[in-house]
C-alpha cells in the first residue's frame, strides 16, 4: 500500500498562547487503511484531528489531499473535501429519531423546512444498509445503547461523500459486546476503501482493527509502523519507557470478621450476590454494570437486590444520601455526568468538598488550594494553572480531575465506572496504583468495566453481570490468566 496518500500532513505546527502543542507533524494516510494514532494525554492527537477536519487552522504547515495542497476555512469545507470526524463526545439529540439525527445538519444545505419524512427515512435506511450498520431509522435515539449511539455518530459522519473518517476514541465507554460491533463496522468501512484514522488508548483496538500505527510525542510523530510488524509489548515500550511492569502494592484484604463495607443481597433470598470488604477491589463486567453502579449510588432504582453497607440494609434514593454514607461514584461519561466544563480545575475538584471547606458562607480558599495541589501532584496532572477552565483540558486530563475529586472525599467506598477510559497507558498505571493504595488503606472499591485485562490485573474478585443477574465470584486467587479466561469465557460476551 504505497500509492499516493489520500491525506498527508507536512510540518504542521499549532500553538495555544505559550503552549506549543504540535511542532512539525508529518503524517500520511492511505485509502483502505485503518491508521491508529496513539500518544499520552495532552499529546495533541485531538488538536491534530481538528486541524485535519477544518475545525482549527494550523499555524504553519500544509495539508495535502491526493497530493494537492488544501486549506480548510471551517469544518464544512473539510467535509466537502471528504473528511469527516466523529468526536469523543457524542452530539446526538436523544428525543429525535435515528434518521433525524443523521440528517440534522443537512437541513441547512438542501433539505427544505418542509421535510419529506418518508424520503428521509428511505435515505437513512439506504445509508445504514450501505455500511451494514444495524439501526432502525425510526428508533428514538434516547432508547439506544451507548454503542449504538456511537455507530449512529459514525453513520451521521458518513452521510456525505466521505473518504477520510476520523474516529476519536470510539471504543471508550462501550461494553465488550458493543466494542465487537464497532470493530466489525470499522473493518467493513476500510474494506470498502475508506481511509480511517483511529485515535485510541486501548492496545486491543490497535491489534484488532488497525493496520498502521503512529505515536505522537513531543509535538511530532515519533514512530510510524505497520501493526503486523510489532507486538503489544513493543508498542507499550514505545509509548512509555517508564512502565514499571504493573507493580502494584500487594493485596491487603483486612482479615477481620467485620461485615463487608458494601454488599448486594438478592432481594428475595437475602443471599449475598456481591461483597466488597475493606481492602478489596472487586470488578463487575457485562451489560448493565455501569447502571448497577448508578443504582448503588442512588441515581436509578436498584432492581432485584438490596444494598447493605457495613452489614446494615440501606435504601439510597439520592446521590446525596450515598455520599453521606461514604460512597463516591466516578462516572463513566465524564462530560455528561461529572464535570462542570465552565468551572476551573480547582473548582471541579473541590465541588464535593464545599460543605466541609465552608463555614458561615466563607470558603477556606487556602485549604482548598492545598488539597488541589496535593491531589494534582499525586495524579500527575500537568496543568500549571488549577484556575484553567476544565473545558480546555484534554480528555484524559479531564478524567484525572474527576478522579482527584473522588479521592478528595473521605468516603470509604469508591465506585469506578470505566475508570481508565480516555487515559494513556502511563496515566492508567499511575491511576491503578492510586486505586490499589486507596484499597490498601482499608477502603473498598467496586469497578464496572469491559476492560478484562485491567480487571484481571487489578481486582481481587470479579463478577459477570448477565440477564439473570450477578454471577458468582471469579477469584483472582487462581491467578490473573485464569481470571482473564473466566471473564472471556462468558456466553454473554463475544
Ligand atoms: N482551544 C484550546 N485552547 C487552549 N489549549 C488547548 C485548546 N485545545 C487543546 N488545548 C491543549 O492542547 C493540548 C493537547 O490537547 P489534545 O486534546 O489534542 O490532547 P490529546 O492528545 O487528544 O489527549 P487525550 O488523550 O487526553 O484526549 C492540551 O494540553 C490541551 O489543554
Amino acid at each position: 500500500m504505497n500509492s499516493l496518500p489520500i491525506l498527508k500532513a507536512r510540518n504542521v505546527h499549532k500553538q495555544f498562547a505559550d503552549s506549543s502543542v504540535l511542532r512539525g507533524v508529518h503524517f500520511e494516510l492511505q485509502a483502505g487503511q485503518v491508521h491508529a494514532v496513539l500518544g499520552s494525554n495532552g499529546a495533541g492527537k485531538s488538536v491534530l484531528m481538528r486541524i485535519f477536519s477544518g475545525i482549527l487552522a494550523p499555524d504553519h504547515g500544509q495539508l495535502l489531499l491526493d497530493g494537492k495542497e488544501h486549506s480548510f476555512d471551517d469544518a464544512g469545507a473539510a467535509r466537502r473535501a471528504g473528511i469527516a470526524m466523529v468526536h469523543q463526545e457524542l452530539s446526538l439529540i436523544p428525543t429525535m429519531t435515528v434518521a433525524e439525527n443523521i440528517f440534522l445538519t443537512r437541513w441547512n444545505d438542501g433539505w427544505t423546512r418542509f421535510v419529506d419524512e418518508a424520503a428521509m427515512m428511505r435515505a437513512a435506511s439506504a445509508l445504514l444498509a450501505r455500511y451494514h450498520i444495524e439501526l432502525d431509522p425510526w428508533q428514538t435515539v434516547g432508547a439506544l445503547t451507548r454503542g449504538q449511539q456511537q455507530l449512529l455518530e459514525i453513520a451521521k459522519a458518513l452521510s456525505g461523500k466521505v473518504r477520510v473518517l476520523i474516529l476519536d476514541e470510539p471504543s471508550a465507554n462501550l461494553t465488550a459486546a458493543e466494542v465487537g460491533l464497532l470493530y466489525r463496522t470499522v473493518k467493513r468501512l476500510a474494506a470498502q476503501g475508506m481511509a480511517i484514522i483511529y485515535i485510541t488508548h486501548r492496545l486491543r483496538d490497535v491489534f484488532e482493527v488497525c493496520d498502521q500505527l503512529s505515536i505522537l510525542r513531543d509535538g511530532r510523530i515519533a514512530h510510524t509502523l505497520p501493526v503486523a510488524a510489532t507486538s503489544a509489548q513493543a508498542v507499550l515500550t514505545l509509548l512509555t519507557a517508564q512502565l514499571s511492569g504493573a507493580s502494584w502494592p500487594a493485596v491487603n484484604v483486612l482479615a477481620d470478621d467485620a461485615a463487608p463495607l458494601l454488599q448486594l443481597r438478592q432481594s428475595d433470598t437475602q443471599q449475598a450476590a456481591l461483597s466488597v470488604r475493606a481492602g478489596e477491589i472487586v470488578g463487575l463486567s457485562g451489560s448493565g454494570a455501569s447502571a448497577m453502579l448508578e443504582a448503588i449510588f442512588g441515581l436509578q432504582a436498584l432492581h432485584g437486590y438490596t444494598l447493605a453497607l457495613s452489614g446494615k440494609e440501606l435504601h439510597v434514593r439520592h446521590p446525596s444520601e450515598a455520599i453521606a454514607h461514604g460512597l463516591h461514584l466516578l462516572p463513566g461519561d465524564r462530560r455528561r455526568a461529572g464535570l462542570v466544563l465552565d468551572l476551573s480545575v480547582s473548582e471541579n475538584i473541590l465541588l464535593s468538598l464545599f460543605d466541609r471547606l465552608s463555614s458561615a458562607l466563607l470558603i477556606d480558599d487556602a485549604r482548598g488550594q492545598q488539597i488541589v495541589t496535593g491531589l494534582l501532584r499525586r495524579l500527575g496532572l500537568k496543568t500549571e494553572d488549577p484556575g484553567q477552565q476544565v473545558r480546555l483540558l484534554s480528555g484524559g486530563h479531564q478524567q484525572k480531575v474527576l478522579m482527584a475529586r473522588a479521592l478528595s472525599t473521605e468516603g470509604r467506598i469508591l465506585l469506578l465506572d470505566e475508570p481508565g477510559s480516555g487515559m494513556d497507558v502511563q496515566a492508567q498505571s499511575v491511576l491503578w496504583q492510586i486505586v490499589r493504595n486507596y484499597a490498601a488503606q482499608g477502603n473498598a472499591v467496586l469497578i464496572a468495566s469491559s476492560d478484562y485485562a485491567m480487571l484481571a490485573a487489578l481486582c481481587d474478585t470479579c463478577h459477570l453481570l448477565a440477564d439473570d443477574g450477578i454471577g458468582p465470584p471469579l477469584a483472582a486467587a487462581t491467578g490473573q490468566q485464569a481470571l482473564l479466561r473466566a471473564l472471556h469465557g462468558t456466553p454473554c460476551q463475544p
